[in-house]
């Protein structure tokens, strides 16, 4: 197994777009022309976006002069072989795409991506040296029953807690409790506060004081630019990972620009 050794990860500012699966390429190039026309001065905050497989390399060829970072929404845990309609980590940097999401709680729930095999696909990820955005989240039964900070820490125990501290650089966690994915029912600043301070104390348990304060933690569930200011000004909170409004130019620069 090959693991960089070097200790250098660096928390940061990060507005990743996930565009799931919408946008054809002529919508695709459409939505990257008014990115880059309208982003007129260089972000303060880490741009990402995720676009569709088909339109990964067009996505990565338009953005390849600015500081956007183009990133997959998925990849396969193997490295090639008979898995029909998959991807692997190598495919994705040999178009230069090096940052993925795993665990989408999309991915989770519809397509059955347990612990277990999410933890592979972050292996695999972390063995390509490529970045890795893992999103975890709780269900509304969960925070209704008040089991989401066990379920949280079960998702990233199974999954992370495994990888030692020198990988650490590669890993950007996003919290997405599911019930504010798509809903327009948002975490309140405090309840995201209070789970990723949660999260940060686990990392400091689980993994070491060092990467507790150097991994940057994005939330995601219905960022939009009239909420993304008062949910990014919480201490622990490093930036969003953004559905609907990163479809929109506009509105995915303003939370983009809402540090
Ligand atoms: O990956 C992004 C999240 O699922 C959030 O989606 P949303 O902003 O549409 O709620």
């Amino acid at each position: 197994m090959k693991y960089k050794t070097k200790f250098q990860i660096m928390r940061d500012h990060i507005v990743a777009g996930n565009w799931k699966m919408n946008n054809d390429l002529a919508e695709t190039q459409e939505l990257l022309g008014k990115l880059k026309l309208q982003m007129v001065k260089e972000p303060e905050a880490t741009v990402m976006v995720a676009p569709s497989f088909t339109n990964l390399y067009p996505t990565f060829q338009s953005l390849k002069d600015t500081p956007v970072i183009v990133a997959a929404q998925n990849m396969h845990e193997s490295e090639k072989g008979a898995f029909t309609g998959e991807v692997s980590a190598s495919m994705l940097k040999s178009i230069g795409v090096t940052t993925v999401i795993i665990g989408h709680s999309e991915r989770r729930a519809l397509f059955n991506e347990t612990n277990d095999i999410l933890a592979k696909k972050v292996q695999a990820a972390i063995e390509n040296d490529m970045t890795v955005i893992f999103c975890f989240g709780e269900e509304l039964e969960d925070r209704k029953s008040e089991k989401h900070f066990n379920l949280v820490e079960k998702q990233l125990k199974e999954s992370l807690f495994q990888l030692p501290q020198s990988v650490w650089k590669n890993i950007i966690l996003a919290y997405e409790p599911v019930w504010a994915i798509g809903t327009g029912e948002t975490a309140s600043p405090e309840q995201a506060q209070e789970m990723h301070k949660h999260v940060r104390e686990l990392l400091n348990k689980n993994v070491g004081k060092e990467v507790a304060e150097a991994t940057s933690i994005l939330y995601g569930g219905s960022v939009k630019p009239n909420n993304a200011k008062e949910i990014f000004a919480k201490e622990d909170v490093d930036g969003g990972l953004i559905g609907g409004a990163s479809l929109n130019a506009v509105d995915f620069l303003e939370i983009v620009n809402s540090f």
